[in-house]
């Protein structure tokens, strides 16, 4: 069975400053007795400009309201979880939500935006982390909330064909029924839509079995920004039919098109998962068992994840999940998937007795059960929550060297000492992708000076990337160039002028602000 994970990002666990929780930003928010204050205006935090777009007149609320009658909304409460990121680091100020039910809708809207040179945020289930999903100033939300439809699934094929805003989880379960998964799981997959999963080129939990976006989405459906529908919804394995646009709009956020709807290749459900979870003395002994482990587990292999010891003690601290294994530096979490429990239990035994023997681990648990492998894989997936409960929090999501994974978290607890509450390093290892964070108090300016560039430099130096998984949005678009060369930005920029050339979708987002 795959393991049913936390089913979606706890929000209300999150605060932007302590000593409050945050409040009311997501759907289905409990009511709270107190009010927190409210986030800081993404224009007052960040030297940012509006550009010259027009704002929304009356005029353009009744072209609206004749597109798609009841689903125009211009109410301040209801537009506020719209207005600001998850994490509660970023608010725009949009006046008014939109919510389509089909493409048709989309397009209408979009020409009219673009004659009128209005804005507009599409805007998915809002879980990103770059602050991609929320407007800037006052962009027209345009949600994909509505076009929740599954078009069709193919159960020879694996293809399931669905509107952009179908919930990840709700995906999951259909597929699941017919005996296959979704090529993608994300701890927020019980609020975010496939449609802003692609616009994101999501990462996520099982990348190093399926691999990413570009290679599982089959075709899509997409209105440009003038309100053309480019219907490239194909389900074909093969098309070498010249340039594959659709590849252009996977991770592109939104800005050079709005995705409506997806064609994606859906893998067989493995008969058999099982979960180790083990503690190692060191991070040399954390890359070893890596190695071994590929080597030993082969195609059965489904993730490879590890935590330090930190983290270890901020989910029990805040969370109150007891450590499965004895106390270690570091904690790997392996995940099988195969097609026959006993080879695979054969498999795994042997590499686990090698392991402990050769002492790669010095302890280890493994489940096979659904109920326990759940257990395991939330002390590894709820760390971000633990985080949100310690303070501010500080975000790098990095691609690195797999060998210089965890040299940055130890350089930089030295170099931050006493300033960071807690710097802590974990992450998709067998993806070579690094999250790293670091805990304050509060929000500090002379901190973010000693984090930033000083985490872009070093990463740069080891040709690493600047966003592994987590995408650009606004908080990332100014540091591109430590990953891409001017030629590279000067021709997103192209493209995004030829796409767009009014700029209108979601602007001061992907693209360096000096474009
Ligand atoms: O909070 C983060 O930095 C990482 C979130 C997510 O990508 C994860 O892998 O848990
Ligand atoms: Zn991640």
């Amino acid at each position: 069975m795959v393991p049913h994970r936390v089913p979606r990002w706890p929000w209300w666990l999150f605060r932007a400053s302590p000593g409050w929780a945050s409040w009311g930003a997501r759907r289905g928010c409990p009511s709270m007795s107190s009010r927190p204050p409210e986030v800081m205006l993404t224009q007052e935090r960040y030297p940012v400009r509006r550009l010259p777009f027009s704002t929304v007149s009356e005029q353009d609320l009744a072209t609206f309201e004749h597109i798609m009658p009841g689903r125009v909304s211009t109410d301040p409460a209801e537009l506020e979880a719209h207005n600001v990121d998850w994490l509660r680091t970023v608010r725009g100020c949009s006046k008014v939500l939109l919510r389509p039910r089909t493409s048709e809708e989309v397009s209408h809207v979009l020409r009219h935006c673009h004659e009128r040179n209005l804005a507009v945020n599409p805007q998915g289930g809002n879980t990103g982390m770059v602050g991609g999903s929320v407007p800037v100033f006052d962009e027209i939300v345009l949600s994909t909330a509505l076009m929740n439809q599954v078009v069709s699934f193919d159960d020879v094929s694996g293809t399931l064909v669905c509107q952009a805003g179908c919930v990840l989880e709700e995906l999951s379960r259909l597929v699941e029924e017919r005996d296959f998964i979704m090529p993608l799981d994300l701890g927020a997959k019980g609020s975010c839509h496939i449609g802003g999963n692609v616009a994101t080129n999501a990462g996520g939990l099982r990348f190093l079995r399926y691999g990413s976006l570009h290679g599982n989405v089959l075709g899509l459906e997409v209105v440009l920004a003038d309100g053309t529908v480019l219907n490239c919804l194909t389900s074909l394995r093969k098309d070498n039919t010249g340039y594959d646009l659709k590849q252009l709009f996977i991770g592109s956020e939104g800005t050079l098109g709005v995705i409506t709807a997806v064609s994606i290749l859906c893998p067989p459900k493995p008969k058999a998962v099982s979960v180790a979870f083990l503690g190692c003395p060191s991070f040399a002994e954390v890359l070893r068992t890596f190695r071994t482990c590929k080597g030993s587990l082969g195609e059965i292999l489904s993730a490879f994840e590890f935590m330090d010891a930190t983290c270890m003690q901020l989910v029990g601290r805040h969370l109150h999940l007891a450590c499965p294994v004895q106390e270690s530096p570091f904690y790997v979490l392996i995940e099988t998937s195969g097609s026959h429990a006993g080879h695979d239990a054969e498999k795994l035994g042997s590499f686990l007795e090698h392991a402990l023997a050769s002492g790669l681990v010095t302890d280890g648990t493994l489940a096979t059960d659904q109920r326990r492998i759940k257990m395991l894989w939330a002390l590894r997936e709820r760390i971000t929550e633990a985080l949100g409960l310690d303070g501010y929090v500080y975000k790098y999501d990095l691609s690195l060297p797999v060998e210089r994974l965890y040299d940055l978290v130890t350089a930089l607890r030295a170099r931050l000492g006493a300033r960071a509450k807690h710097v802590v390093g974990y992450g998709h290892l067998g993806d070579g992708n690094l999250h790293l964070n670091v805990t304050a108090e509060a929000f500090s300016p002379s901190l973010l000076a000693a984090l930033e560039p000083h985490v872009y430099e070093w990463t740069a130096g080891q040709q690493g990337s600047v966003s592994a998984e987590h995408g650009v949005g606004f908080k990332k678009r100014d540091v591109l160039g430590y990953s891409k060369p001017p030629a590279a930005l000067q021709l997103m920029g192209q493209l995004k002028a030829l796409l767009d050339p009014k700029g209108i979708l979601n602007p001061y987002k992907t693209l360096p602000s000096r474009a």
